[in-house]
């Protein structure tokens, strides 16, 4: 329900509304009329704001405006935030991709998925057997809207890590980032970190481009394509953003095994120890 009622209040540009008074809670009524929204709906966005100000995107305060009865004024919290469109480092973009009919569909399937023995997941299932990234490759829509969805998580990430986790690069001379997508990630860090030679690592159709669309003038910044349950390029450390939980065990056993191999070192330098570094999301987070 909180994830729909998000996708609802980003699709009628309220977080946007909110944000054009940043220093005044909005009212309720002032907010209504800054969306387009049908005059008959104002209470029905009071009660759409109530469970996303309890989830912790909007704070709020009841006004009272001479002596009549109070009104609902909000404002966004930094998790608020994080839905205005166009920001340069939202995530926002990711409520499309997640929360599409078609997505959506998707979850109906889960409990028959749980009931029957069949192997292939319910993406899978309602494609026909093809895989996640197999459908992306033949489907030029679905693969934007997936990759600009990533590269506005990685926007916000990479801006995070090169910043509050720079000792992570010590001594790091090269890296590969494994399943970099279009190298959002990469061109930050190598940015941020000029002597470090940086490797995007994807699918050949994923990668095909990296250079012309964004890192063209980074002169640090490689680009390979592959897979990652084959050959990893051979680097002082490889980054794994958002990789692990698109697999089950036996896939991500098969893939840091060629990350081992690939920060192992070569034979004749047999250098120092290489890392492995794993971004992935975690449930506990402070909203407000
Ligand atoms: C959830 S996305 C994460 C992308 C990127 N790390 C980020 O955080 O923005 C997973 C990535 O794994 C890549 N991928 C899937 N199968 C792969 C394979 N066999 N070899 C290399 N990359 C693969 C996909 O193309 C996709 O870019």
């Amino acid at each position: 329900m909180i994830s729909m009622a998000l996708k609802c209040i980003v699709d009628l540009g309220v977080p946007d509304a909110i944000s054009k008074s940043p220093e005044q809670p909005v009212s309720l009524s002032n907010l209504a009329a800054a969306i387009p929204l049908h005059p008959s709906k104002n209470d029905a966005l009071r009660r759409l704001m109530r469970p996303l100000t309890h989830a912790g995107f909007f704070t709020t305060t009841a006004v009272l405006a001479g002596g009549e009865e109070a009104e609902d004024h909000y404002s966004l919290t930094t998790a608020g935030k994080l839905l205005l469109r166009g920001g340069p480092q939202s995530p926002f973009i990711e409520y499309k991709l997640f929360l599409d009919a078609t997505t959506m569909t998707l979850w109906g399937m889960l409990s028959a998925w749980y009931l029957y023995s069949a192997d292939a997941v319910p993406f899978e299932a309602g494609h026909d057997g093809a895989s996640f990234w197999e459908c992306m490759e033949k489907d030029p829509a679905q693969k934007k809207a997936f990759y600009e969805t990533m590269v506005g998580d990685s926007k916000l990430v990479a801006g995070v890590l090169v910043s509050e986790c720079r000792e992570v690069f010590d001594g790091v001379e090269s890296l590969v980032d494994v399943g970099g997508g279009t190298g959002t990630m990469a061109v930050a860090i190598a940015r941020a970190f000029p002597k470090l030679n940086c490797t995007v690592f994807d699918l050949p159709h994923v990668v095909a481009g990296v250079k012309e669309k964004g890192g063209g003038d980074v002169e640090n910044l490689h680009v390979v394509g592959g897979s990652m349950f084959e050959k990893i390029p051979p680097a002082d450390a490889v980054l794994l953003k958002w990789i692990l939980h698109d697999w089950d065990d036996e896939g991500c056993l098969k893939i840091l095994k060629c990350c081992r191999e690939a920060v192992a070192g070569d034979e004749e330098k047999k250098k120092k120890k290489g890392k492995v570094i794993i971004v992935v999301l975690t449930p506990k987070i402070n909203l407000t």
